[in-house]
């Protein structure tokens, strides 16, 4: 199979970028250009500070761009010339009209498949790679064949990404495994074949996984709920641990030694964020709903339900053990961003902690070492599903004071005079702090709350903190939680 000459990629996003710059690093035969709407953003893709942050990122953009790698905002010419479009444009919640809160707002991807309808004459490959509802490529393929050229014919592919931020480049470099769904006809076949050779050229052949175009869809939404279902299912159980005196990590451990089981994804948080796995469930119980199975919904929406109960536990745990008032209190919240080695804050449980300490009165001072105090603020003050639609940042959260947040530039600034410590992203650098010295700038007693259980928690105790860890035994010091 022949390797395509020009890839496009719409979207140059975090998805988009690192995925496109993979594919120049490793097919210097292919030209690869990623186009966007946003100006800033291609220029960032084209400066020395790109745009998002990404271990590794930098290197691999570095060694490619301006040879086979290129970002532009001219998006018609390049989906014209290309023989591969990538369309991996934003999916995010609805925010309004029907499905409002659940089901993906698809508007962003019809403009693409509309602008590539105007441009596009011959024959192309169009791929997915946006998370999107079961049967999306079918909707693509109606507006294709309305909107387009009679001179243009085409076949839709579906080709998730699994990329976890933070590790996109090893994931990358090394996936678990490519899927490409298509359609079972002798060009789909082809299309297929094509993709797949596109990724042969480092991935090994038995990684890469064909299917029908619907399991493609539906893989990708899979995948996430059972992954958040994992969480899920160990912060419910961190509730217990707390109850009965249990460990939740050495319940963790000895479960994922179960080979059945496996060891990864059991680690009990203040809950999971990120701008994927609460809009992919959603997006997959609105499906269920909508095919009339309410109790495949029901099942699947409380991965969610537990996620909220798990944040709503955590600030409840932080307010009753200072004495049920945080009121005027400074608290020091470490970490912002949804986990560590990433500056997204999408959907990240600092954003929940935050507001529902705020709401008590806390005065906050917090810390992120890749979150810029901008973003902080912009998104303590947005609504609920937001954060994904370029109109929102207009209509702010009323209520939100910013003389109540301050942003810090180190942790130890943060810690200083508070009377508590939040941790909620397991930031490396929050280990090696001097704790002795954190301690010795706090207002006594002196309160850790770790979200990550990040910290030695009985050296901690030693130095005369009072510590809560994620369902770990409590601290005597620490009251009984109870839901008011
Ligand atoms: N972030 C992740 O780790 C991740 C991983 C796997 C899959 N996904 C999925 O991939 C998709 C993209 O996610 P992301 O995080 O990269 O989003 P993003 O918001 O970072 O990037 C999307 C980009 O698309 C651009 N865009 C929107 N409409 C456009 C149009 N018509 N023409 C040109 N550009 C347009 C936006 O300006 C934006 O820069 C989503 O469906 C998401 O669910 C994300
Ligand atoms: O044991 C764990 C593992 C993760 N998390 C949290 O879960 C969230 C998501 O983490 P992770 O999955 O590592 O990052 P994402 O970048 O959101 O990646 C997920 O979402 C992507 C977008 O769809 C998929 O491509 C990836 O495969 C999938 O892992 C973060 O808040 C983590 O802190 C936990 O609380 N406990």
């Amino acid at each position: 199979m022949s390797l395509p000459g020009k890839i496009v990629c719409i979207g140059a996003g975090y998805v988009g970028g690192p995925t496109m710059a993979m594919i120049a690093k490793n097919c210097p035969m292919i030209q690869v250009t990623v186009v966007d709407i946003s100006q800033p953003r291609i220029d960032a893709w084209n400066s020395d500070d790109l745009p998002i942050y990404e271990p590794g990122l930098d290197e691999v953009v570095k060694a490619c761009r301006g040879k086979n790698l290129f970002f532009s905002t001219d998006v018609d010419t390049c989906v014209a010339e290309a023989d591969i479009i990538f369309v991996s444009v934003n999916t995010p919640t609805k925010t309004k009209g029907i499905g409002a809160g659940m089901a993906a707002d698809l508007t962003y991807w019809e403009s693409a498949a509309r602008g590539i309808a105007r441009v596009s004459k011959g024959y192309k490959i169009i791929v997915e790679k946006s998370t999107v509802p079961v049967k999306t490529a079918e909707a693509v393929e109606k507006v294709l064949t309305s909107c387009a050229d009679s001179f243009f014919t085409f076949d839709v592919l579906s080709n998730p990404e699994f990329l976890a931020e933070g590790t996109a480049i090893s994931d990358l470099a090394k996936p678990d495994r490519v899927l490409i769904g298509g359609k079972e006809s002798d060009s789909g076949r082809k299309a297929v074949a094509c993709l797949a050779s596109v990724y042969q050229q480092w991935v090994p052949k038995e990684n890469v996984v064909c299917s029908n175009l619907w399991s493609a869809e539906l893989t990708k939404l899979a995948a996430n709920a059972v992954l958040a279902q994992r969480i899920s299912s160990m912060n419910s159980l961190s509730a217990l641990c707390e109850a009965t005196g249990a460990d939740v990590q050495q319940v963790g451990y000895a479960i994922g030694m179960d080979t059945r089981i496996g060891s990864k994804f059991l680690n009990a948080s203040v809950g999971f964020g990120g701008s994927c796995f609460q809009k992919d469930i959603l997006n997959l119980v609105y499906i269920c709903d909508s095919m009339g199975l309410k109790e495949v919904a029901e099942y699947w929406r409380q991965v969610i339900v537990m996620n909220d109960y798990q944040k709503t536990r955590f600030v409840h745990r932080m307010i009753s053990t200072m004495f049920n008032t945080v009121s005027n209190k400074k608290i020091g919240i470490l970490g912002f961003a949804f986990k560590k080695d990433t500056g997204d804050t999408r959907e990240t449980p600092a954003i929940d902690v935050c507001r529902g300490l705020l709401t008590d009165g806390a005065k906050l001072d917090i810390y992120d070492p890749k979150v810029k105090e901008d973003l902080i603020r912009s998104e303590l003050q947005l609504g609920k599903f937001e954060w994904d639609h370029p109109q929102a940042y207009a209509n702010r959260v009323a209520g939100i004071k910013d003389e109540s947040i301050n942003v810090s530039s180190s942790a130890m600034d943060a810690a200083r005079d508070s009377h508590g410590i939040a941790i909620l992203t397991e930031w490396d650098e929050f280990k090696a702090l001097d704790y002795e010295e954190v301690f010795k700038v706090m207002v006594k007693p002196a309160f850790i709350f770790d979200g990550r259980n990040l910290l030695d928690h009985n050296a901690l105790r030693k130095i005369g903190f009072v510590v809560y860890g994620i369902g770990k035994p409590l601290d005597p010091f620490v009251t009984e939680h109870k839901e008011t």
